[in-house]
């Protein structure tokens, strides 16, 4: 374990928002998800694998963009005008708006002013600039300002962080730690595991399409003997551990952790 204790955005495990139960995904015959189980409740759950491994498939499965081919995705009833926002790993806009435009065109649908959702996520600054004339940053904080318009209870974002620097990578952790306090469930697949450890509540670790372990942080670094979440990626991923969730009680682990393996 580490000195820095993970900071917990909240403690509601029981706050079940998506459910996704047994689902696999075939492209072609060849299984890209397999019989993958896990409930997304709030606070940051973090997603990392390896390059292939199925992250933007079980991203898109949740968000509804692609069907599974067995299994189920159950949502929660909600009442919020938009029940999931998402970032897609590569986001297009219409290159000849400004960044108030862009939000202003999705804004208008629900009712959200487009100077909030860009002084949210630090780009007040750039709302008179055409969207072909901003940073891949900015771009990718103009994506998360529009996944987060009318604040939807289910956030995810599919690699927010890739091609960023570091204040920008770590600006993108913070907005979702910000969002996770506020009871969203932000769900965030990334190879930045520093970030992982500092910002993360939970883990889903994907191998070859299946789940390879998932658990808070704690729990997981308990049961992998490890400090950080890269140490948790060097043995789950490229080590012979257990593939089993860290609890030994199956029923436990689902009420516990709030995501599971089964
Ligand atoms: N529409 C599709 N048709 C065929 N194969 C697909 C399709 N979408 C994904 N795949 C395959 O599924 C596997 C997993 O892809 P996916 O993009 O989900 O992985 P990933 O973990 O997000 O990878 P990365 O870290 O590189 O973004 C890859 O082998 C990919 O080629």
């Amino acid at each position: 374990m580490t000195d820095d204790q993970p900071h917990v955005h909240n403690d509601h495990r029981d706050q079940l928002f998506v459910r996704i139960e047994r689902v696999t995904r075939t492209y072609g015959g060849v299984a890209v998800l397999s019989d993958v189980s896990i409930d997304v409740v709030p606070g940051v759950t973090a997603v990392i694998g390896p390059n292939g491994s199925g992250k933007s498939t079980l991203l898109r499965t949740i968000v509804g963009e692609t069907a599974p081919t067995e299994g189920a995705i159950r949502y929660r009833g909600s009442d919020a005008a938009r029940p999931i926002g998402y970032l897609p790993q590569r986001a297009s806009f219409r290159e000849s708006f400004t960044a108030r435009e862009t939000l202003a065109f999705y804004g208008r649908l629900l009712g959200e002013d487009p100077d909030a959702s860009l002084e949210r996520v630090g780009l007040s600054d750039a709302a008179d600039r055409s969207v072909d004339a901003l940073s891949g940053g900015m771009r990718r904080l103009l994506g998360i300002a529009q996944a987060t318009i009318g604040d939807p209870p289910v956030l995810v974002l599919d690699e927010p962080t890739s091609g960023l620097d570091p204040g920008m990578r770590e600006r993108v952790f913070e907005l979702a730690g910000e969002y996770a306090d506020a009871d969203t469930a932000v769900v965030v697949s990334t190879h930045d595991l520093e970030l992982v450890d500092r910002y993360a509540d939970r883990v889903v670790v994907l191998r070859h399409g299946s789940v390879a372990a998932s658990g808070t942080l704690p729990e997981l670094y308990a049961a992998h003997d490890a400090d950080t979440a890269a140490d948790l990626y060097r043995s789950i991923v490229h080590g012979a551990t257990s593939e089993t969730e860290p609890s030994t009680d199956p029923t436990e682990s689902i009420h516990v952790t709030g995501v599971s393996n089964r």
